[in-house]
């Protein structure tokens, strides 16, 4: 769903690509759902399905990690959930800041799937003096006076921005000066910073934007297909040809050279 920039190059520093960094995510998410069902070992055609990526590229991905898995077993799912999460830094506790607890951040707040993938909510700030102290998914609000004292007591490197946009980049500013390295950002801008700093933009209406387009070409398809149909309904029915004619007046049906009409 993310649609991302990063400030890091095409390569990271251990050999991995970062479309293979993009997709161990994929991967990790697939491997968890069968390491719930007790599913000992997966081959590379099934995970590759289960993740949505094509076999090939999976078999590649997974020999940056060195991970090979077992001719006619296939890969053995406990042990590649530890790797993928080593290699995304998950086997640590990530302690999260969101800025701005409006609609989004308070959903963002009480959304599961942060504590459970090793992200914890350490901090909820927002700049509305009348939110401070107010519990927002069992943790209470904080002022946004406090932004940089929060960061530097909880050790945190990674800031969610749900501000609206016009004071995204000045909330931006503060979190890097305070000390984060790795920014999500929820607001519709371009937020620029410096070499070292990750930021990653998700953004909805794109995802939508490109789905429409998808759906439009879809139709576009559709509508081609009906009226190819239509042109062959019509060449159906049309009037045969004159007597003397190669077919003898027998008109083609759907399947070209079945006569729609059979001779009497
Ligand atoms: N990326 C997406 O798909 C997506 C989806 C929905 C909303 N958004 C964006 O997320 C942002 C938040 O949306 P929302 O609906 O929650 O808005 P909202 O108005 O409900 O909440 C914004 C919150 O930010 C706080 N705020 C304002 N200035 C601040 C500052 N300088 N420091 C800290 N907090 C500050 C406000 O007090 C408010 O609580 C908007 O920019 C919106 O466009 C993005």
């Amino acid at each position: 769903m993310a649609t991302g920039r990063t400030h890091r190059p095409a390569t990271r520093s251990r050999g991995i690509p970062e479309a293979t960094v993009a997709r161990l995510p994929l991967y990790l998410r697939a491997l968890t759902a069968l390491s719930e069902r007790s599913v000992p070992t997966v081959s590379s055609e099934e995970l590759a399905a289960a993740a949505g990526v094509n076999s090939a590229k999976l078999r590649k991905d997974f020999s940056y990690l060195g991970s090979y898995g077992t001719r006619g077993v296939g890969y053995d799912v406990e042990y590649l959930v530890y790797q993928i999460s080593r290699e995304l830094g998950l086997t640590q506790d990530w302690p999260v800041v969101i800025v701005g607890i409006g609609n989004l951040g308070a959903a963002l707040a009480g959304y599961g799937g942060f504590a459970s993938r090793g992200f914890r909510v350490a901090a909820l700030i927002d700049a509305d003096p009348a939110m401070t102290g107010k519990p927002v998914a069992g943790i209470p609000v904080q002022h946004s006076d406090d932004l940089e004292k929060i960061i530097e007591e909880d050790g945190v490197s990674i800031g969610v921005i749900a501000t609206p946009a016009g004071v995204a980049q000045q909330v931006c500013d503060r979190l890097v000066a305070a000390g984060v390295t790795s920014i999500l950002n929820f607001a519709p801008t371009v937020l620029s910073v410096p070499d070292g700093v990750d930021v990653r933009k998700v953004d909805l209406s794109i995802e939508l934007q490109i789905l429409a387009f998808h759906e439009q070409r879809k139709a576009g398809e559709e509508s081609n297909a009906e009226a190819a149909a239509e042109a062959e309904t019509a060449a159906a029915v049309a009037p045969p040809a004159p007597r003397g004619g190669s077919t003898g007046g027998s008109r083609k049906g759907p399947d070209g050279d079945v006569p729609a009409v059979m001779p009497a």
